[in-house]
C-alpha cells in the first residue's frame, strides 16, 4: 500500500471510472473503467484502433478525456496533472531518444526535463545505465546502438526519476527475440527494486501471458475482459492459447508478421535512425 501526499492510504496505482474520449463522432475510449494495483504489471491489448494509445494518452495526463476520471499515484488526471506526471514514466510507441545524441547525453537532457538537481542528476544517470546494462555503451552515438539497447535506453529515461507508474506503449515492438526478454527481466527488475506498477500495450501473445500479472482487453473503446492470462484461457476451455483469447474478445486474430502499424513503426525506428 502507498500514502498519497494527501495523506491517503491508497491501494491502486491506476483508478479509471467511466473515462471516455471522443474524436469528433468516433468514441476511441468509451467508459472504461479500470483497477491497476501497486506493483503489478499490467497489459493493455486489443486490435489496432481499439483504443490502448488513447487511455494511455489520458492517463499520463498528454490528452484531456472527453468524460470520466481517473487516479494516477493517488491523483486525479484531470485535477492535478502536474502531481500526476511526477509520479509517472512513459515511453511511447515513437522513437524518444535522440540518435544524434551519446545515451549519457538522452540522460542527461531528461534528468533536465526532471528538473533532478546537478549532484542527483549523475548518481542516478550512473544507476540508470547499470540497471539497463548501457554503462559501456554510454558515450556512443545512440544511432550506433541496436534496436534493443535503444528501447533500454529509453527505459533508462523514463525510470530516471524513481516513478512509481510507468507508462510502456508496445515496449518490445520491433526487437528479436533476445533483446525482447532482455527487456522484460529489466522490467521485472523493475518492479523487484523499486516497487514499481507497469502498464503495457503489446500485440504480442506471449509478452502478455509471461510478462502480466494481469490483461485488459479492449474492443472498440471498451473493455471486453479483465482477468489473469491463465484464468482468461481456462475461461474459454481446455487447450486453449493466448490467442484464441485474443481472438474471442478483441474480435480477430493476430497475423502472421505482425500488423500493419507493427509494421510501420519498426520502418520508422529505422529510418529514424539511418
Ligand atoms: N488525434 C486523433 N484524431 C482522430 N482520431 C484519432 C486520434 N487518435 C486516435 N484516433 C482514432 O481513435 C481510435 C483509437 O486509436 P488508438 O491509437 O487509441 O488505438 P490503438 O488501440 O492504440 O491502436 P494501435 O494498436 O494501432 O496503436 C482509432 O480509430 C484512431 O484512428
Amino acid at each position: 500500500m502507498n500514502t498519497t501526499a494527501s495523506g491517503r492510504a491508497d491501494k491502486f496505482a491506476i483508478q479509471v471510472s467511466e473515462l471516455t474520449r471522443r474524436f469528433g463522432h468516433l468514441t476511441a475510449v468509451d467508459h472504461i473503467e479500470l483497477q491497476v494495483p501497486y506493483g503489478e504489471i499490467f497489459g493493455l491489448l486489443g486490435a489496432n484502433g481499439a483504443g490502448k494509445s488513447t487511455l494511455i494518452k489520458m492517463l499520463t495526463t498528454l490528452l484531456p478525456p472527453t468524460s470520466g476520471s481517473a487516479e494516477v499515484g493517488g491523483f486525479s488526471i484531470i485535477r492535478s496533472p502536474g502531481q500526476v506526471r511526477r509520479r509517472i514514466g512513459y515511453v511511447s510507441q515513437l522513437l524518444s531518444a535522440d540518435g544524434a545524441l551519446t545515451g549519457y547525453e538522452n540522460l542527461r537532457l531528461s534528468a533536465k526535463l526532471y528538473g533532478l538537481d546537478k549532484a542527483e542528476r549523475n548518481v542516478l544517470i550512473g544507476d540508470a545505465l547499470e540497471f539497463m546494462g548501457l554503462t559501456d555503451s554510454a558515450h556512443k552515438l545512440v544511432k550506433t546502438y541496436s534496436g534493443g539497447m535503444i528501447r533500454r535506453l529509453e527505459l533508462a529515461q523514463a525510470m530516471l526519476h524513481r516513478p512509481a507508474i510507468l507508462f510502456l506503449d508496445e515496449p518490445t515492438l520491433g526487437l528479436d527475440p533476445v533483446a525482447r526478454h532482455t527487456v522484460w527481466d529489466r522490467l521485472l527488475d523493475l518492479r523487484r527494486d523499486y516497487g514499481m506498477t507497469v502498464l503495457i500495450t503489446t500485440h504480442d501473445m506471449e509478452e502478455a501471458e509471461t510478462l502480466c500479472d494481469k490483461l485488459a482487453i479492449l474492443h472498440k473503446g471498451r473493455i471486453s475482459v479483465v482477468g489473469k492470462p491463465v484464468e482468461l484461457r481456462a475461461g474459454l476451455g481446455a487447450n486453449k492459447t493466448m490467442n484464441d483469447v485474443f481472438a474471442h474478445y478483441a474480435g480477430g486474430l493476430i497475423h502472421d508478421g505482425g500488423t500493419f502499424s507493427a509494421v510501420a513503426q519498426t520502418r520508422r525506428t529505422a529510418h529514424r535512425l539511418g
